[in-house]
């Protein structure tokens, strides 16, 4: 059957496609690797914000409490005449290094202050809350003597006197940067929050972060907000991961690499496949079944061999499954089975007895009416020559026993066609299934072969699947046979049929028809059935 329009098309765009995997697969692996990346660096920046929040909160608490302790000092001298108590106001401000002033405040007005106030300026009156328990605290943008220099003024009140002290908040900013942080930590009090670099910004202006931490005191009602932008993110990020982003672009490119080759390699497969096709590379190989008892070649399983014009050999291993997946699989058997066909028919040689001929199909083949056909013209083609045709089927796949199925099983076996489960004991065939498929053969897989010569543990895996497929009533071939061992220990299990390099290795046409001219020659006396 010629290979089908559809067939082409959709091997030519699935060729297409499947191109786009070497871009598509390596670019996944790099966003799912720089989004871990990305989740991992945003996890250690907010939690060095919180720490360094945390660092911050406690160092501008000791500044509060030692403020609020100066304006406890400074309360008991309140109601006394200002001549009388301004140098201790000044005392008590030397002794914080944070301190500026420390003064005093009569009904709301301040009426006592270390530096004499201008004349022409009113001092500023006291917030009418009055708190004995919690210091009342404020941001201001300066004061009158430095009206630039943002301070925060700390207040006790005692009635509607009080006393209020200063904070310089340069050290403060100064400090907050010692924590070491390269963040932008906003020291929020009301509704104004004091950058780092000493403005005051209400709270609507406050820069949105890309990550935002945020901490209060328990002792004063003062916020800490770090913002951390965008940019600083991908900053940190960059800095710290260059090494793992860097491992990643060049797992993609590698990745990327092997792909592509691959890639290439399998759809340069397929596309040459089609025309291999059409040329005629594929060829039969055939490989002796033996009657290990009589020692006579029973049978001939068909292997297909491709020999590229200019990439060489290439395994069945490689281009069959590629070929099941593009559909090609029914063309290559057809054309197989007409070459097998036209070699056995063009033989001057009628086999004596029952000539087993052997062909591998897939599991596809099962559910397509087709191979009833093509199992007819086979038969017809080689006459008389005295030839049984059998099917194998390897148990790796998974046959769907559909109705379908069933039919085209049942008008093989009117045709004579056999059927024989390649690789047997690998795969996915229970009891059931093969009592549905009305098996003929089991052709006991290479692994099991391999481990005749292994320690007797193994071994008794060979023995049990030798006894399982004898008990099931079918005619067992070993396959795989590479030594006189294997086969002697095979035989005295009654594995009569056996196939191997031992007997002979496939081989190609040429080589068949006279391997079959001295076979025959040879053995063509005494009958042997299989
Ligand atoms: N180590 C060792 N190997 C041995 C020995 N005797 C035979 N062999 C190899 O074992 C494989 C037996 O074929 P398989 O199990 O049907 O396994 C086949 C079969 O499943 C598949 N295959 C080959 N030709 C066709 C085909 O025309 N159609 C389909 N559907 N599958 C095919 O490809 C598989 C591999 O085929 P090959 O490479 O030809 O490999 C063949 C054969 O060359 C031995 O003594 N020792």
């Amino acid at each position: 059957m010629p290979i089908s329009l559809k067939t082409r098309i959709m091997t030519k765009v699935a060729n297409k496609y499947r191109l786009l995997f070497w871009v598509i697969i390596p670019l996944c692996f790099f966003i799912f690797s720089v989004t871990l990346i990305s989740l991992f660096a945003y996890q250690a920046l907010k939690s060095r914000a919180d720490h360094e929040i945390r660092s911050t909160v406690l160092f501008i608490d000791t500044v509060l409490n030692d403020a609020n302790a100066t304006a406890n000092e400074a309360l008991a001298l309140l109601g006394r005449p200002c001549a009388g108590v301004v140098d201790q106001l000044r005392i008590m401000g030397m002794k914080h290094s944070l301190v500026r002033t420390v003064n005093l405040a009569h009904n709301g007005m301040v009426y006592c202050a270390p530096v004499p106030l201008p004349p022409n300026m009113k001092p500023r009156k006291y917030s009418s809350v009055i708190n004995d328990v919690t210091p009342e605290i404020e941001l201001r943008a300066g004061t009158l003597l430095f009206p630039g220099v943002a301070v925060i003024v700390l207040r006790r009140h005692r009635g509607n006197d009080g006393a209020s002290v200063v904070i310089d908040t340069q050290y403060m900013r100064y400090m907050m940067d010692a924590v070491g942080t390269d963040n932008q930590i906003f020291l929020g009090i009301k509704n104004q929050y004091l950058s780092p670099k000493g403005d005051l910004v209400p709270s609507a202006a406050l820069p949105n972060g890309f990550i935002s931490v945020s901490g209060v005191s328990q002792r004063f009602p003062y916020l800490l907000t770090i913002n951390i932008s965008r940019y600083q993110f991908f900053d940190y990020m960059v800095d710290t991961y260059a090494l793992v982003i860097l491992f990643s672009v060049v797992v993609c490119l590698v990745m990327s690499l092997l792909i592509r080759n691959w890639l290439t390699a399998t759809t340069s497969i397929r596309s040459n496949m089609a025309l291999a096709l059409k040329r005629n590379e594929f060829e039969p190989y055939f490989q002796p079944v033996m009657n290990v008892a009589s020692d006579r070649c029973t049978g001939m399983e068909i292997l297909t061999r491709w020999r590229h014009p200019t990439d060489g050999y290439v395994s069945p291993d490689v281009f069959i499954p590629l070929a099941e997946e593009s559909g090609l699989i029914i063309p290559l058997t057809q054309q197989l089975m007409r070459r097998v066909a036209a070699v056995i028919a063009s033989s001057p040689v009628h086999w004596p007895e029952m000539l087993h001929i052997a062909i591998n199909i897939s599991a596809v083949h099962l559910s397509n009416r087709q191979i009833v056909d093509d199992c007819q013209t086979f038969l017809q083609t080689v006459g008389d020559k005295n030839i049984r045709l059998v099917l194998e089927l390897t148990e790796r796949q998974f046959v769907d026993v559909t109705d379908t199925t069933l039919e085209v099983l049942a008008a093989l076996k009117q045709q004579g066609v056999a059927i024989a489960i390649d690789d047997f004991g690998t795969g996915y065939s229970g009891l059931s299934y093969l009592s549905k498929m009305n098996i003929d053969f089991l052709k006991i897989d290479q692994s099991f072969v391999a481990m005749i010569e292994e320690e007797t543990t193994t071994r008794i895996i060979v023995d049990v699947v030798i006894d399982l497929a004898g008990k099931l009533d079918m005619k067992l071939i070993a396959e795989g046979v590479e030594n006189a061992r294997q086969k002697a220990y095979l035989l005295d299990k009654h594995v009569l049929f056996q196939q191997g390099y031992f007997f002979a290795r496939p081989m190609p046409m040429t080589q068949f028809s006279l391997y079959w001219r001295e076979e025959h020659a040879r053995y063509s006396a005494s009958p042997i059935a299989l």
